[in-house]
């Protein structure tokens, strides 16, 4: 790590702090290079292209949203579809205040798998969360197609809640007990506008099939599944109003290695086939370099290094995200020392000058001490918070 960081320090340091603009960048060969290098979960199949045209998309014709030909969305294409700018989430107040998202900047195109990663309490959720406005943000703007939709009063927020939707890590905290999955999955159709029961049953039964469940599923209760069946049903609800971005929030963690291959493989198609644009958080950087297009590493609240998932993995230039990967157990017969660590946690350790990385860096200089270091581009499309990058 020593030998890393002296290189980095004799790297050239120009470029302009550009916090915005994490597009997808270097060239598909470098992508697929990535990928096949990458190490995928157990059981997880390759990658597939994804950007498909949904089929709601394609038809003009139809009406309501529970509809599978609702009217196609108008899209300008000079605006991102997500765009998140200076958020800021705070719990508490005063001194005891604890700022879990910290001025956090980022974009994500129509149809882009963004991934987010870090170690837990570092904010993933709390940022998660903001954006859907499940949880208010202190400061900042949460942009759909150029809409702060931080702003919007209740009612004009309905057609977003609609477009963003969410998966969460529980899906069992997440399903109301006492309904059934009829009812789970018609309810947000009912209370979008579908009138019909008929269309409504038929998009329920239209997705349980799509996640890979019978029919006879739509009369039992959610504690009559098994957690990677639960998920699938999390996963359908929040596809049954056709969103175009759905933030899924550690959605494998609680599954087993097994199950967990199986409900990527299901997210991965999913995403394929309907065009969804993901914000992916996971502290599993293996479940995140397999599904992201694009990969955010937060830390203490702020993103530290953004680049497409080939660069990160390739030439990561932020110490933290070097010391992140270098704790990726790989299965090598020859290896037999485990996985290097990273000293110290996050949450001992959030100095009040400099980089908030410092006391966990094993090349913190005094420069570190005192300036608190933005995100700027180092290449095309990647960008770092570290001064010595
Ligand atoms: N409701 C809350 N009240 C007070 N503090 C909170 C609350 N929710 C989260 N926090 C704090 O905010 C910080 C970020 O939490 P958050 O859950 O967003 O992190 P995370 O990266 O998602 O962690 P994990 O991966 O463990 O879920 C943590 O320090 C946490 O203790």
């Amino acid at each position: 790590m020593r030998a890393a960081c002296a290189r980095r320090r004799s790297a050239p340091r120009g470029g302009t702090p550009a916090p915005t603009a994490c597009r997808r960048s270097p060239g598909r060969s470098a992508r697929r290079s990535g990928r096949r290098a990458a190490a995928s979960p157990p059981g997880v199949r390759a990658r597939r292209p994804p950007a498909i045209l949904p089929h709601h998309r394609s038809n003009p014709a139809g009406r309501g949203v529970g509809s599978p030909a609702r009217q196609p969305r108008r899209r300008n294409a000079s605006v991102s579809l997500l765009s998140v700018e200076d958020l800021v989430v705070r719990y508490g107040q005063g001194a005891g205040a604890v700022q879990a998202v910290d001025g956090v900047t980022f974009t994500v195109g129509a149809g882009e798998a963004v991934g987010l990663v870090g170690e837990s309490g570092c904010g993933k959720s709390s940022l998660g969360r903001a954006i859907l406005r499940l949880q208010p943000a202190a400061a900042g703007a949460v942009r759909v197609e150029g809409t702060d939709i931080l702003s919007l009063p209740e009612r004009r927020l309905v057609p977003y809640r609609r477009r963003l939707q969410m998966v969460f890590q529980d899906p069992f905290g997440a399903l109301n007990p006492r309904q059934t999955l009829a009812r789970l999955l018609e309810t947000p159709l009912r209370v979008h506008g579908e009138r019909d029961p008929l269309a409504r049953r038929r998009r329920s039964l239209e997705m349980l099939a799509r996640v890979g469940l019978p029919a006879a599923a739509l009369h039992r209760y959610p504690h009559e599944f098994s957690g990677g069946q639960r998920q699938r049903i999390g996963i359908a609800r929040a596809l049954m109003l056709r969103p175009d971005l759905v933030v899924c929030d550690e959605p494998v963690s609680a599954l087993d290695v097994s199950i967990q291959a199986q409900i990527l493989n299901l997210l991965v198609e999913l995403r394929g086939e309907l065009g969804l644009a993901c914000l992916f958080i996971s502290h599993d950087l293996s479940v995140v370099r397999y599904f992201a297009d694009r990969v955010l590493v937060m830390y203490l609240g702020r993103i530290v290094e953004s680049a497409d998932h080939a660069t990160l993995w390739a030439a990561p230039r932020h110490p933290y995200t070097q010391a992140l990967l270098a704790a990726v157990p790989r299965a090598d017969p020859a290896r037999r020392t485990p996985p290097a660590a990273l000293r110290g946690d996050s949450g001992t350790a959030r100095p009040a000058t400099g980089c908030r990385f410092r006391p966990r860096c094993t090349a913190a200089g005094p420069h570190c001490a005192t300036h608190d270091p933005a995100l700027r581009a180092v290449a095309p499309g990647h960008f770092v918070a570290c001064h010595l990058a």
